[in-house]
């Protein structure tokens, strides 16, 4: 029998245990409340949807529905350009607050580190040895962005991007041999969305490591690797948007740590460590080859030298670029190079075949060009105004990414658009809404025309140019717009001349937006055109 003594410190040992649990229930909570106040007080200026003042977890709601861009857009309707969405997040509308948010100078940087992580973050693969991969796309820190950045920049620029153009050409043999063999002579109906989407991996995998990765060759998803670059985006789409009331970094927990790996794996291979292990083969592979090679005759054979012996060549000469920048450079080009470009090319093919007026007129001005058959040279058709007003428009009505571009505001706080945010505030636009912006692009900016691109004088067409957040602004635009460009003006002027094409049941078409901007259901059938 314990005595009363023990009985009566076993009493005082048991309440003690519940105060300090209900201490730290208490403590938590006001933690929890003093925090929802401080960030509701701070914008409370800014109107938006009430759940917006306390948490994020409705905007991880809105990014499940695949229907992101248009619940932001209805959000803009009704609360006006300038929209708090989360407790420290701020949506804008109207292009005019781009060269704020967005400018050249550095100062306003991707969101860094936030304590519940961050937007950029979510994008970085993860292996257990390396930790996060920066790239030069994810990276939110200022000097690795340097690091990796300057050297390449070259390599992008517009005279540099025609070097790789018949790298583009091999590419489009075969998907003429393909088009060709399967699908004119049979009539069969085909997914022309994915073949487009095989194209512009293969092209990306041969301009980057002189590789097809056989995606045209097989007419498949080979190893189900563009499935699994779909499944990295959509389940890292709603960990992009940080928790705030609890405390937690969901990207950190669920994905980005040694066990939550180890049990991933166990159950499915992570979709960027296979695209991680591809890039790193193909470096092996291709160091190897440039062992018993000579690099000067590689380099010498400019046209058909690849990003990957480039990039490889770079990190040789200069040895203050870290080792595992090829990496970074490579899975960079196939991971924000091949799908956005492949979603431009089927919302341009799609458009001209749904409004067959903008797809005559088009021939007719690749018809009067009279370019080389079967693939135009990109020389004779890049300054085509009619081409080059449907790649615009294309790129407008369909951004490849759609959720807003994040940005901070630094210390001194920011105006946008007659608003006033404070030091530390998330500030982005998504470039779905900001390209349907109707005082910029018209009252018919919902809808495809081309025309609008053409209306005006030169200052006009720059004007809107810079009103599109298709390849984002400023400092951090789009790297590799110009080669993204090259390919599209090289396929879509050959499927035009050489195919008569149709849409099978255009109700099919489908878009799902898990910052990717994905589409499915694009059917059709080819014939080979007689001139
Ligand atoms: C043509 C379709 C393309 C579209 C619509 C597109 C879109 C974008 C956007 C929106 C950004 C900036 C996002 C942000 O601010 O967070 C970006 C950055 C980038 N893109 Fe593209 N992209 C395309 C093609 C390509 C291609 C073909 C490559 C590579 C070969 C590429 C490489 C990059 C890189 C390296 C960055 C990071 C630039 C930096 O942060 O300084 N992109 N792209």
């Amino acid at each position: 029998m314990p005595s009363n003594y023990r009985l009566a410190a076993m009493d005082i040992q048991k309440s003690l245990s519940v105060d300090l649990v209900v201490c730290l229930v208490v403590g938590v909570v006001a933690v929890v409340l003093v925090r929802s106040g401080w960030t509701w007080w701070r914008l409370k200026h800014i109107p938006g949807p009430f759940p917006a003042c306390v948490t994020n977890l409705h905007r991880i709601g809105w990014v499940h529905t695949g229907r992101a861009h248009l619940i932001l857009q209805d959000a803009h309707r009704k609360y006006g350009e300038v929209v708090r969405i989360g407790p420290n997040m701020v949506s804008f509308s109207n292009p005019d607050a781009i060269p704020a948010v967005y400018p050249m100078r550095p100062g306003i940087p991707k969101v860094v580190d936030l304590p519940m992580g961050d937007f950029y973050a979510t994008l970085r693969p993860y292996t257990r040895s390396g930790g996060a991969l920066h790239a030069v796309f994810n990276t939110t820190e200022e000097d690795i962005l340097k690091q990796i950045k300057t050297p390449i920049a070259p390599l992008f620029n517009i005279s540099n991007t025609v070097t790789f153009e018949p790298l583009v050409d091999e590419v489009l043999e075969c998907i003429h041999d393909r088009f060709d063999q399967a699908f004119c002579a049979t009539e069969q109906v085909m997914d022309m969305g994915q073949w487009l989407q095989f194209f512009a991996f293969d092209v990306m995998g041969t301009m980057t490591f002189s590789k097809r990765y056989g995606f045209l060759d097989q007419g498949k998803d080979v190893g189900g690797t563009l499935g699994t670059i779909i499944d990295f985006m959509r389940t890292s789409a709603p960990v992009t948007t940080n928790l705030s009331l609890l405390f937690l970094c969901p990207d950190r927990i669920l994905r980005k740590n040694i066990v939550a790996d180890i049990l991933r794996q166990a159950i499915r291979p992570t979709p960027s460590l296979s695209i991680l292990s591809f890039v790193a083969q193909a470096i092996k592979e291709k160091t190897q080859k440039l062992e018993t090679e000579k690099y000067s005759t590689i380099l010498n054979n400019h046209a058909h030298t690849d990003f990957l012996t480039r990039f490889i060549q770079l990190q040789k000469d200069n040895p203050k670029i870290p080792p595992w920048a090829p990496t970074a450079w490579t899975f960079s080009n196939v991971i924000a190079g091949s799908d956005s470009v492949g979603t431009i090319m089927r919302t341009m093919l799609f458009n001209l075949l749904v409004y067959p007026h903008t797809l005559a007129k088009l021939r007719q001005e690749l018809e009067n060009a009279n370019p080389t058959r079967p693939f135009p040279r990109y020389s004779e058709v890049r300054d085509l105004p009619y081409l080059d007003a449907c790649v615009l428009e294309a790129s407008r009505v369909h951004p490849p990414f759609a959720l807003p571009f994040e940005r901070v505001v630094p210390k001194g706080g920011l105006t946008v658009l007659g608003h006033y945010l404070p030091e530390g505030t998330v500030i982005g636009g998504s470039p779905y809404v900001v390209n349907r912006d109707r005082n910029t692009f018209g009252d018919d900016a919902e809808f495809w025309r081309p025309e609008r691109w053409l209306e005006g004088d030169g200052a006009h067409k720059r004007h809107l140019e810079a009103s599109m957040l298709t390849f984002g602004a400023g400092r951090r635009v789009c790297l590799g717009r110009h080669v993204g460009i090259l390919e599209i003006k090289k396929l879509l002027p050959f499927l035009v001349l050489t195919y008569d094409m149709r849409v099978i049941d255009k109700e099919k078409f489908q878009v799902e937006n898990s910052w990717f901007f994905v589409q499915k259901g694009f059917y059709a059938q080819i014939q080979k055109r007689h001139d």
